[in-house]
């Protein structure tokens, strides 16, 4: 009986507690006026004028009772109807988390596991690749902030622990731009450690198995130190990162700010942009809209891809640890690029498959290495990739359906390729 209390006291959170007090405090107050009325009554002699009084007092609290009571039974509701359920943290466990690039695809979801862990999250986004519908169902929460902002630009906020994810992440998003890549990753990266070191707080770096570059070491552990072309076209991004991580143990060693680095293999799922540009979008939407599956070159490169809420528990599982040297996040389960694209085919049930050339400085081996995450995190991905891979169809059709209605047509994008012919099979 007793367990089954505090699980309910503990499933409520702040307000739910704020209007259930409320409401027993309005339940003692009548009682009381309504045990003194009796207690004239029974008197006999009460004049008139205490009677009138006695009837205006009790009719003014029953009319501000009933309008206190409509209040909060609409907030309540309101209140259930319209937020996921959020758990109760005492102040002692309530942190004050920062992400920035919340809006994103996976700063999305980290901001749902955060919030229904029941910490305070501000969310900064400057929305070039992250969108407000991935974190609307948070808005005019207590507990949630969201705040339009270039992490270019110092950011001056209380905070414990940031995550810092902003920045583009797919190919074709990184290349647009990529000195916009670039300051986003060296000036923004700067400006969130600056802020970690003033107000002392924890800093994650949202790193990527792509400051391992076209890998010679294969899988890639956390001490090979890659193979990146450092004047090519993904080299925005690549070495944005790897300046990133340089930054974070400068400042770990010079300034003792607390510093996690995860580096992040391929991800997928649900709320990635349809026309984000990488693999698992494209083939999806390509699919659906019975249009050809486009393989660059031959698509016997690999990747192993991992289900993003198996990533996010492996980023909050970082950040609360004790180990600063980066550390792999991704699933070992490597595949060519050929067999990816005919796994999502049969799946959809559609599609052909087309080759086109191939991308410059594709890497053409990456599996992650993550004995690391096993033992020193107890992490592993637990989601199988079909399981993860119908979810991200669902979500798509979805999309799809929503897109149709607002006759927009999504186009996935393409890398930037070598010259070359398409080929069809
Ligand atoms: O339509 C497509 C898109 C991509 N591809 C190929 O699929 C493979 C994966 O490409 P993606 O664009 O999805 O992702 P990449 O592995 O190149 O980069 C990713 O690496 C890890 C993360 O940090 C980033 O999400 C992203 O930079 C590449 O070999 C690419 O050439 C296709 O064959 N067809």
């Amino acid at each position: 009986m007793m367990k089954r209390v505090v699980r309910l006291i503990s499933g409520l959170n702040r307000r739910m507690m704020k209007l259930l007090f409320a409401l027993a405090l309005i339940a003692y107050i009548a009682s009381s006026h309504l045990f003194c009325y009796r207690l004239i009554q029974e008197q006999g002699d009460v004049k008139i004028e205490q009677k009138i009084d006695e009837v205006m007092n009790l009719s003014l609290f029953v009319i501000f009772s009933l309008l206190l009571c409509s209040h909060l039974l609409s907030n309540l509701l309101s209140f259930s109807q319209k937020y996921p359920p959020v758990k109760f943290l005492s102040e002692k466990d309530r942190k004050r988390i920062l992400i920035t690039g919340g809006a994103g695809f996976v700063g999305s979801h980290l901001t749902d596991k955060l919030m229904m862990d029941g910490h305070e999250v501000t969310v900064v986004d400057n929305f070039f690749t992250g969108r407000k519908r991935n974190v609307e169902h948070w808005i005019g929460h207590e507990n949630f902030e969201l705040i339009n902002h270039d992490v270019v630009e110092p950011l001056y906020i209380e905070v414990d622990q940031i995550y810092h994810l902003a920045s583009p992440a797919s190919p074709p998003n990184y290349m647009y731009n990529p000195i916009k890549t670039l300051k986003t990753n060296t000036i923004g990266t700067l400006n969130m450690l600056g802020l970690a070191k003033r107000v002392g707080a924890r800093l994650l770096l949202a790193s990527t198995s792509e400051v391992y570059g076209d890998p010679e070491v294969h899988p890639q552990n956390e001490e090979y130190w890659g193979h990146v072309n450092p004047i090519g076209p993904r080299a925005c991004y690549d070495e944005g990162k790897r300046v990133a991580e340089t930054m974070c143990y400068a400042y770990m060693k010079q300034e003792g700010v607390e510093v996690r680095v995860a580096r992040i293999f391929n991800t997928f799922g649900s709320r990635m942009h349809m026309n984000d540009g990488r693999v698992v979008s494209n083939f999806i939407l390509q699919a659906l809209q019975g249009e050809p599956l486009t393989v660059y070159g031959t698509g016997s490169q690999t990747r192993a891809f991992q289900y993003v809420s198996d990533l996010v528990n492996g980023l909050v599982l970082l950040m609360n640890s004790n180990i600063s040297s980066p550390v792999n996040l991704g699933n070992p389960e490597e595949h060519t690029i050929l067999e990816f694209a005919r796994l999502i085919k049969s799946l959809v049930g559609k599609g052909c498959i087309q080759f086109l050339s191939e991308a410059q400085d594709d890497p053409q081996r990456r599996r992650p290495d993550i004995r690391k995450a096993r033992m020193m995190l107890g992490w592993e991905p637990v989601v199988p990739l079909e399981e993860g891979l119908n979810k991200t169809i669902q979500y798509f059709s979805r999309e799809l359906e929503h897109q149709a209605n607002n006759q927009y047509i999504p186009k996935p994008k393409a890398a930037r390729m070598k010259k070359g012919r398409p080929r069809h099979n």
